[in-house]
């Protein structure tokens, strides 16, 4: 990977133990390991090389330490992110409480990162429902206040896994393509209404 140039900086968030490893593993060499749980210690790096349409789109995952022990290193990764990937665990719900900590420092921090919100581990709701303590709608009116996107994704079975991530992609290609329209071609501003363009370009 040496030398690759990355196109997206995505940043993973989130308590200890929702999951983050998993699902960047999960993504990244479609793979689910089971065995002891290890804690990320600072944080883990990796790039993945995937297709938007006829583009090539580098995504640069970093993978933070969900202890709050690393809560000022976690700082440090996010810095200049494009993207962050919030996790919470749909079965715990004070993971969603630490996931609306790290939204807010990225809004008043970096506000050109576009936040994706990633419940995880569904695959125990598919199990047993009565184990959700995170109500999908109450989490979907955050989502859309906050102007974020909201994926519920299991590590385990695969769901959703890649349609984050490909939206992420995704998302950083339709803004890459509005910057160098309104560069271009100038742009009515006004019909723009995703979070995203706003968020990424109204400086
Ligand atoms: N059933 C199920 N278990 C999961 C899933 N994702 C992660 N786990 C389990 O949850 C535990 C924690 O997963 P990790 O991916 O290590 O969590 P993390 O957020 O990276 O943890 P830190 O590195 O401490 O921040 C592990 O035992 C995983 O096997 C999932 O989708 N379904």
């Amino acid at each position: 990977m040496s030398g690759q140039r990355v196109d997206v900086k995505v940043v993973m968030l989130g308590k200890e133990y929702v999951g983050k490893t998993s699902l960047v593993e999960r993504y990244v060499h479609d793979r689910f390991l089971v065995g002891p749980y290890q804690n990320t210690i600072g944080a883990a790096f990796v790039a993945k090389v995937m297709s938007v349409g006829d583009r090539t789109v580098t995504l640069g995952i970093w993978d933070t330490a969900g202890s709050e022990r690393y809560e000022a290193m976690s700082r440090i990764y996010y810095r200049g992110a494009k993207a962050a990937i919030v996790c919470y665990d749909l079965t715990d719900s004070s993971s969603f409480e630490r996931a609306k900590f790290w939204v807010k420092e990225l809004r008043s921090l970096e506000e050109g990162c576009q936040i994706y919100l990633c419940g995880t581990k569904s695959d125990l709701l598919d199990e047993d429902r009565r184990r959700r303590r995170v109500d999908f709608h109450d989490v979907q009116d955050y989502a859309d206040n906050i102007k974020a996107q909201l994926f519920e994704t299991s590590s385990k079975t695969g769901q959703s896994v890649d349609k984050l991530f490909q939206k992420v992609a995704e998302d950083y290609v339709s803004v890459a393509a509005f910057q160098v329209m309104t560069e271009d071609q100038g742009v009515d501003l006004s019909q723009k209404a995703s979070p995203y363009f706003y968020s990424c370009c109204h400086h």
